[in-house]
């Protein structure tokens, strides 16, 4: 029993004791789980806790950008709208009214929006609010009365004073005070309409906006404002503003008829420029109608929604009346005269040259501009006026309205200007602006004493009619378009010849007047057909008179361009220039018959400034391979090109030597600037005689001579000189020639195998006549040759033996300052060549080429070496 007892606690306790032990793992692992959880919790609360901080600064950060975005993006809204502002509404349409002025719209210019206040927006400078209205918009006000009433003055004086006076006709209808509201527009002489006649304005413009439709606009443009746009010129109808400021008992007062009336107002008005203001009258819906909630100082425009305007206050009324006395001023004296910039066309170098040239050259009394054709008909101009009555200006006006038009392909100018003076010198390039106009392909500039230059420009003009003409045979063409149309890919440029003072060219009955007489009367007579046209202006009657003597010529000037007070341009019964203000013209294309005047405005084309920017606008434009052009300056002495200096190795002996090396001698008076060359063969006579006392131009004939040979091959040279003024010019050629030496007496010994040029300054001061008179006549066969300078041709024949001497072995001269009679012995015909010395100019005669002598330009050689 105790046993059994025994064993029996023996098991209870082992099995309490295995229950114990497994309580114990139990509660051991129950206790790790424990403590793994909240070791898991204690992390998920810490991640919490650093989710909670990263997600406040990336919501503090997406925040700080989306602000500074915000901010970016609505100042840069806001400029851009404050831009577009600004070219929306300039001048007069938006200036602020402490600096309002009204300003003149540029000519084609459309009518911008109206500022009526500002916009607020968060954070950004205020915005200025802008309304349409001319050729945009009705504009109905609602709210306080007396606040839109000032922004209604302000709206017009702002239309008013950004268009042209007299584009804008004001009508008003203000029954309750009788136009008092807008009383400070009363000096533009506007339309009250009485109470109780509003029907009857209302009809009126119906019948208006009929006669738009019907005559102006004819089916052919939508609105005025496109018919404006497509024409030059001004505005066909003015706008007609009708302001009606009513009060509810009035509207009430709108019958069915006056009703149907002004809702066809509000259709059909803004396209025939008819534009209503309203106050106090209900209208109907329509794109056009704009409407505006005025409160005290601000309101809302369903332009802008609900954005808040700030009203502007309205103008003073002092400033208002003013304006419109002002304005009523010049309308009373009519448009001002069109701009130097009126002429210009709305897009450059659009037209065809084909069939004529058509420009501007100013503007009628009624503001249109006045066009002056040249072409088959009227091929030729005359243009005149005395001293001071503006035909530089005139021509200047002319070239920039033809320069603008037609490019350089379609149109050529030759400028030439009597005067003293370079009023063609803008045109070509100067050492401040390298600009130069594209079209221009020549210009003389002081040319008054150089009539030989207006004969050459004539010559080369009649080379180019030849041509012309040569061509248009071939295609069997009879005027330029024809030719054109054949030979499209051919360059014929219509030219305009201007020759300003030609009578200059004309004056005297020497050659030169004889011969450009010639080609005068050719170039007008077929120029014609070939598109040359002259435009000859003159201030001196006699000039022009010289002119009448010549039928031939002068009824082919068809074109007539007189100034105030010319005399003898228009017909002696056409009295139209004695009466017509300063800074006028006549344009006449009937030979200046009266009845066919046409008074031409002309604008002040002398600004040198606007003048430089509109050819620098033509010059950037310039086709390529569009040549400087040629410029003749009276005043200028021309340099020894380069190429006729010996530069590089010197010359080898053993080279081979020319036929006949030719001297330059200096600038030919020509079109193309060549150098007057004197050949020097193996044939008697090659000697050159400079002759004359001034001693620096001998000089530098003899040395452009001499340095030219000296480039052409191999060649020695003895320098002779007698006369100590002309040492230091003789040794520094001297320097520059390559074999060259010095001698006190004219060589004895003077053939060899290469060309050998004796240069003899002042031989009349003691050469030996027999020595020098072998050197003469045996010389050239020895391809020797005598370049001297001699004083006076009777000096000459002294230092070749006296009165007896001959002069033949003297082949070629170069007369400096020795009258055409002295000549005479080295002259085939009596009498001597007809010659009046002037300074920097020389008398070049070969006898072997020349049938009579040619004026030529010495060249300035040393002037970089003193
Ligand atoms: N339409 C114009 N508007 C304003 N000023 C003008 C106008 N035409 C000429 N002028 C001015 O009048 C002056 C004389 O004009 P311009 O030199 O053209 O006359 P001109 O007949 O060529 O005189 P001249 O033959 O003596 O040179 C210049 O100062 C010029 O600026």
């Amino acid at each position: 029993m105790g046993s059994h007892r025994n064993a029996l606690v023996a098991v209870v306790r082992q099995e309490l004791a295995e229950a114990r032990g497994a309580a114990r793992a139990v509660l051991a692992e129950a206790e790790s789980a424990r403590g793994e959880a909240q070791n898991r919790r204690r992390l998920v609360r810490d991640a919490y806790a650093t989710c909670l901080n990263q997600l406040a600064e990336a919501r503090d950060a997406a925040r700080r950008d989306i602000q500074r975005r915000f901010q970016h993006e609505s100042t840069r809204l806001a400029g851009n709208v404050r831009r577009l502002a600004a070219v929306s509404a300039t001048g007069a349409a938006g200036l602020p009214w402490r600096m309002w002025a009204p300003t003149e719209p540029a000519p084609g210019a459309r009518p911008g929006l109206l500022r009526i206040g500002s916009l607020n927006l968060d954070d950004t400078a205020a915005l200025p609010a802008l309304v349409p209205f001319l050729d945009a918009a009705h504009l109905h006000f609602e709210g306080t009365h007396p606040v839109a009433d000032g922004v209604i003055t302000g709206l017009l004086l702002r239309a008013l004073g950004s268009s042209r006076p007299g584009d804008i006709e004001l009508t008003v209808y203000d029954p309750e005070h009788l136009g008092g509201t807008l009383a400070p527009f009363a000096p533009l002489g506007i339309s009250f309409v009485a109470p109780g006649s509003l029907g009857a304005t209302l009809d009126d413009l119906v019948e208006h906006i009929c006669r738009v439709n019907e005559t102006v606009l004819a089916g052919e443009h939508q609105s005025l404002a496109d018919l404006t746009a497509a024409t030059t010129g001004p505005r066909p109808e003015p706008w007609r503003v009708v302001v009606l400021l009513a009060d509810p008992a009035t509207a009430e007062e709108l019958t069915n008829a006056q009703r149907a009336q002004l809702d066809r107002i509000v259709r059909t008005g803004v396209a025939c420029g008819v534009h209503l203001v309203v106050r106090g009258l209900a209208l109907g819906d329509h794109p056009t109608v704009r409407r505006l909630v005025v409160t005290d100082q601000t309101a809302t425009c369903d332009i802008t929604g609900d954005l808040e305007i700030r009203l502007d206050p309205p103008p003073p009324a002092d400033r208002v009346t003013s304006f419109c006395r002002a304005t009523a001023e010049r309308l009373r004296a009519g448009p001002p005269p069109a701009r130097f910039a009126d002429l210009e066309p709305r897009e450059l170098w659009a037209e065809s040259s084909a069939h004529g040239l058509v420009a501007p050259i100013g503007d009628a009394t009624d503001g249109s501009l006045v066009e002056v054709p040249l072409g088959d008909d009227p091929p030729h101009a005359l243009v005149g006026g005395p001293s001071g009555s503006g035909k530089t200006n005139l021509l200047y006006a002319w070239l920039a309205a033809l320069a603008t038009r037609y490019g350089p392909e379609e149109l050529a100018f030759y400028l030439l200007d009597f005067k003293e003076g370079v009023s063609f010198a803008r045109f070509v390039p100067g050492p401040r602006d390298p600009a130069w106009l594209p079209q221009v392909r020549l210009a003389g500039i002081n040319v008054n004493g150089d009539r030989e230059f207006g004969l050459a420009m004539l010559r080369h003009l009649s080379e180019e009619l030849r041509t012309r003409a040569q061509a248009a045979k071939r295609v069997d063409a009879t005027k330029l378009a024809e030719l054109r149309a054949e030979d499209p890919t051919g360059h014929w440029p219509r030219i305009v010849a201007v020759i300003d003072e030609f009578q200059v060219l004309l004056s005297g009955r020497d050659a030169v007047a004889d011969e450009a007489v010639t080609l005068l009367e050719d170039l007008a007579r077929r120029g014609r057909s070939q598109g040359i046209h002259l435009i000859l202006a003159s201030q001196d009657v006699s000039g022009i008179e010289a002119l009448w003597g010549r039928s031939g010529l002068i009824g082919q000037f068809t074109l007539r361009i007189a100034l105030p007070k010319a005399r003898r341009i228009l017909a002696d019964d056409n009295l139209a220039a004695a009466v017509i203000p300063r800074f006028h013209a006549v344009v006449n294309t009937q030979s200046g018959t009266s009845g066919a005047n046409q008074v031409v405005r002309l604008p002040d084309a002398g600004d040198r400034l606007v003048w430089r920017s509109l050819q620098r606008r033509l010059w950037r434009d310039r086709p390529e391979g569009c040549e400087q052009p040629r410029l003749f300056d009276g005043d200028a002495v021309p340099r020894l090109p380069e190429s006729c200096r010996p530069s590089g190795p010197v010359p080898d002996a053993a080279a081979p030597v020319g036929s006949s090396p030719g001297a330059v001698l200096g600038e030919r008076i020509d079109v193309a600037a060549r150098p007057a060359r004197l050949r020097l063969g193996r044939m008697p006579g090659r000697n050159l005689a400079v002759l004359g006392t001034r001693t620096e131009e001998a000089c530098d004939v003899l040395a452009a001579a001499a340095l030219s040979l000296a480039a052409q091959g191999p060649a020695h040279f003895s320098v002779v000189c007698l006369d100590p003024d002309a040492a230091r010019a003789a040794a520094r050629l001297i320097a520059e020639l390559p074999s060259a030496d010095w001698c006190d007496v004219v060589p004895s010994e003077p053939f060899g195998t290469i060309p050998h040029y004796v240069l003899g300054y002042a031989l009349d001061a003691g050469a030996d006549p027999a020595a020098l008179r072998r050197l003469l006549v045996e010389g050239p066969e020895h391809r020797t040759h005598v370049l001297g300078w001699w004083r006076s041709p009777g000096r000459l024949r002294d230092s070749l033996g006296g009165p007896g001497a001959r002069l033949d072995p003297i082949g070629a001269w170069v007369a400096l300052d020795v009258q055409g009679p002295d000549l005479a012995p080295l002259y085939p015909q009596p009498g001597g060549p007809a010659w009046y010395p002037r300074n920097r100019r020389a008398l070049f005669f070969d006898r072997s080429v020349h049938r009579t002598p040619e004026v030529i330009v010495p060249y300035e050689v040393n002037s970089d070496h003193t």
